[in-house]
């Protein structure tokens, strides 16, 4: 099987918090298969558990039950050290909160998620973040860091990509630039998962899965 052929399974994903005392049930056997060169976003109303879903495909939030499949790997929480290289080769993911670190410049901040310089200056241009490659982590606005972020998980052209909201901070003109990245993501043969309350989002997905 090919890195491009592999599918994200997640099968009967049970993820409860506890909240004022009480347990709260917010994934309940949830099922969902991503395959290679497949666009899916996950909706729903907020607090609905799409930010929890991502984070347990990922591997960052283990599920109380059910079982993650990358291909024919079980992301299980017991092989840390599998688990971390195939995310450092194979999965290009980016957070909710946009991670940026403030003292490294734009482009360092892309070039620590791998993948080659030509690749990192096509996507900092595509972004529309070119002028500021030089500048820190620290001084960009919020809509920037979350293209920096996005720019980071996809610059080794990832073959699972995982993003939780990814044009939330972004107007529809910089939200179309993200969404051009993520279908052409997927079309040249990478599993794409998008946690989105975005319409544009939706409208470009193959499918819409709502929580
Ligand atoms: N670590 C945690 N401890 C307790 N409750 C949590 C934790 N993480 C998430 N929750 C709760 O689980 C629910 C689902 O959260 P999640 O972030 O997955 O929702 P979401 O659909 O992504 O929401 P949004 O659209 O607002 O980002 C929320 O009610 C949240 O408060």
């Amino acid at each position: 099987m090919s890195a491009t052929e592999m599918t994200l399974e997640l099968e009967g994903i049970d993820v409860a918090f506890e909240r004022a005392g009480a347990r709260v049930q917010i994934l309940d056997e949830f099922s969902l298969a991503v395959d290679a060169g497949e666009f899916v976003a996950l909706a729903g109303r907020s607090g609905s558990g799409k930010s929890t879903a991502v984070s347990v495909a990922y591997g960052r939030r283990v599920p109380d039950l059910g079982t993650v499949r990358w291909g024919d790997l079980e992301l299980d929480g017991s092989e840390e050290k599998v688990i971390q290289r195939i995310r450092r080769e194979s999965i290009g993911y980016a957070s909710q909160d946009a991670l940026v670190f403030d003292d490294l410049t734009v482009r360092a901040n892309v070039r620590v998620g791998g993948g080659s310089a030509e690749r990192c200056s096509e996507l900092l241009e595509r972004l529309g973040l070119g002028e500021f490659e030089k500048m820190r982590g620290g001084k960009i606005s919020g809509g920037e860091r979350q293209r920096v972020a996005v720019a980071r998980a996809l610059a080794k052209d990832p073959s699972l990509v995982l993003m939780d909201e990814p044009t939330s901070s972004l107007d529809s003109h910089a939200a179309e630039l993200v969404i051009a990245l993520l279908r052409e993501a997927a079309e040249r043969g990478a599993a794409v998962l998008v946690a989105t309350h975005d319409v544009l989002v939706k409208e470009v997905a193959d499918r819409v899965i709502e929580l």
